[in-house]
C-alpha cells in the first residue's frame, strides 16, 4: 500500500506560533447568548443549574458558548497554525487529499490484510465515496459549491474525521506530523466536553444521563470530524456581486457544532423574527450550536438553528478567516425517530416528518453533504430535497 498513514519516528518541524486577528473596531448587532461554564459541571449540583441555563437558551435559539471546557488558547491557536500550513500549500497538493477511486483500492487493502475488518468491506464504499456522494472525510476545494447563480463559494475546508481504523484515510504531511497533538485535541472534545453537552441535553429531556453520550461514542463509525477552514477574503466589488454572502443561510447536518473562537465578525444568526443577529467570539469561549439530528430527536424542541457566513466589517474584509470547528454526528446506523422523553410526551410534540423514523442518521447527514456541492437552490423557493422526501431549508 503506498499510502503512509503516520510517520511516528518523524520529527515534526515546529508550527510557526499562529496569531488570533485583532478584533473589528466596529459595533456590531450581536446577539445575545447564554454562557455555560463548563467547569460547574462536576459541582454539586452542578450538572442541573446548568441543565436549567440551557433549558431556557436554547428554547429561543440553537446557539449558546461554553468557557472553561479544558482546552487553553495556547491549544486552540496551535490546531489554527497547522491549518494555516495546510491552507497555504499549493492546490494541486491539496487536491490530493479529496476522497477519491485511488483511496477507495488502498482501503479496500488494508481491510483485506486487517483480521476482523472483513465484516465492514461493504461499508468501505460508503466510507470512501467521494465528495460529490456526501464524503466529507479530507480536503474539499473552494467553489465546490454555488451561492449565487453561477457564483461559486469561496471557501476551503479540511476534515480530519476520528482517528479509528474504519476511517483512517491518506492524510497530508503537516497531519502526519501533528497527528498525535491532533488525535488528542480531538478526543478531548469528542471524550469529554461534547459528552457533557450531551448531558446536560439529556437531562433536559428527563432522560438517563448518559442516553445521548451511548449514541455518540468515539469509536463509533459516524461522521463527526474536526474542520480546517478558510474563507478567502474578496474585494468589495465581489462582495457586492455576491450580496455579502460567503455561505447561505443554513442548518447543520448532525447533532452539534463547536465553533472555536474565530474574532473575524462574519458567522450570523436568523433570529425566531427573521432577523439576523452577529455572532460575537468571546475570547475563552466555544460557540455551540444544535444541528439538524437533534431537532429530529427532539421533534423539534430544539431547533436546528440556521446561520449563514457574511462578509466581515470593513476593518477585518481583508482577512483569509481560519475557523476550527468540531462537528458532532450520532453513530452513523442510528435513526432519526423522535426520542422516548417524558418531556416531549408531556408537551405533545409530534414529529415534523413522519418518513424520519427509518432514515439513519449517517445518511441523512451524507444525504446534506451532497446537497451542498455544486446547486444552491435559488429564487423565493430555498428548498433542496434531502432524503425520503424530507427537504433542507436555505436562506440567502
Ligand atoms: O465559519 C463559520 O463561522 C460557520 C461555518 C458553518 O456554518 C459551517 O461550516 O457549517
Ligand atoms: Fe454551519
Amino acid at each position: 500500500m503506498a499510502a503512509v498513514q503516520s510517520m511516528p519516528g518523524l520529527p515534526s518541524k515546529p508550527l510557526p506560533k499562529y496569531e488570533q486577528e485583532p478584533e473589528s473596531k466596529f459595533d456590531l448587532e450581536w446577539a445575545d447568548l447564554v454562557t455555560l461554564d463548563l467547569s460547574q459541571f462536576d459541582t454539586p449540583g452542578g450538572k442541573e443549574r446548568l441543565a436549567a441555563q440551557l433549558k431556557e437558551a436554547i428554547h429561543n435559539v440553537g446557539f449558546f458558548y461554553i468557557t472553561n471546557f479544558g482546552l487553553s488558547q495556547d491549544d486552540v491557536d496551535r490546531q489554527f497554525a497547522i491549518g494555516k500550513e495546510f491552507f497555504s500549500l499549493p492546490t494541486e497538493e491539496k487536491v490530493k487529499y479529496k476522497g477519491s477511486s485511488l483511496q477507495r483500492g488502498c482501503l479496500l487493502d488494508r481491510f483485506d490484510l486487517r483480521p476482523g475488518f472483513s465484516a465492514i468491506l461493504d461499508d468501505a464504499d460508503f466510507l470512501v465515496a467521494d465528495l460529490m456522494n456526501g464524503n466529507y472525510n479530507g480536503y474539499r476545494p473552494k467553489g465546490s459549491g454555488e451561492i449565487l447563480p453561477g457564483k461559486r463559494d469561496n471557501v476551503e475546508m479540511y476534515n480530519v474525521f476520528k482517528f479509528i481504523p474504519q476511517l483512517e484515510r491518506e492524510q497530508p504531511a503537516i497531519v502526519n506530523e501533528h497527528r498525535e497533538e491532533i488525535e488528542r485535541f480531538q478526543r478531548k472534545i469528542a471524550e469529554d466536553v461534547v459528552q457533557k453537552l450531551l448531558v446536560l441535553i439529556s437531562i433536559i429531556l428527563e432522560l438517563p444521563e448518559d442516553y445521548l453520550a451511548k449514541g455518540h461514542q468515539y469509536d463509533d463509525v459516524s461522521e463527526c470530524h474536526l474542520r480546517y477552514m478558510i474563507y478567502r477574503h474578496r474585494t468589495p466589488e465581489e462582495n457586492a456581486e455576491y450580496q455579502n454572502l460567503y455561505s447561505k443561510g443554513h442548518s447543520d447536518f448532525g447533532s452539534l457544532t463547536l465553533l472555536f473562537r474565530q474574532p473575524v465578525a462574519a458567522l450570523q444568526i436568523r433570529m425566531p423574527d427573521g432577523s439576523w443577529k452577529w455572532v460575537k467570539p468571546y475570547p475563552g469561549s466555544i460557540t455551540v450550536n444544535i444541528a439538524d439530528v437533534l431537532q429530529f430527536w427532539t421533534a423539534g424542541y430544539l431547533k436546528s438553528s440556521i446561520h449563514r457566513v457574511v462578509a466581515p466589517p470593513a476593518d477585518q474584509a481583508h482577512i483569509d478567516r481560519l475557523g476550527l470547528l468540531y462537528f458532532l454526528r450520532p453513530a452513523y446506523d442510528l435513526k432519526l425517530k423522535t426520542l422516548d422523553s417524558p418531556l416531549l410526551k408531556r408537551l405533545g410534540l409530534k414529529p415534523e416528518n413522519d418518513t424520519a423514523d427509518e432514515i439513519k442518521a449517517g445518511d441523512w447527514v451524507r444525504a446534506r453533504v451532497k446537497g451542498n456541492q455544486d446547486k444552491v437552490p435559488q429564487g423565493g423557493n430555498l428548498e433542496k430535497p434531502v432524503i425520503g422526501g424530507i427537504k433542507a431549508k436555505y436562506y440567502d
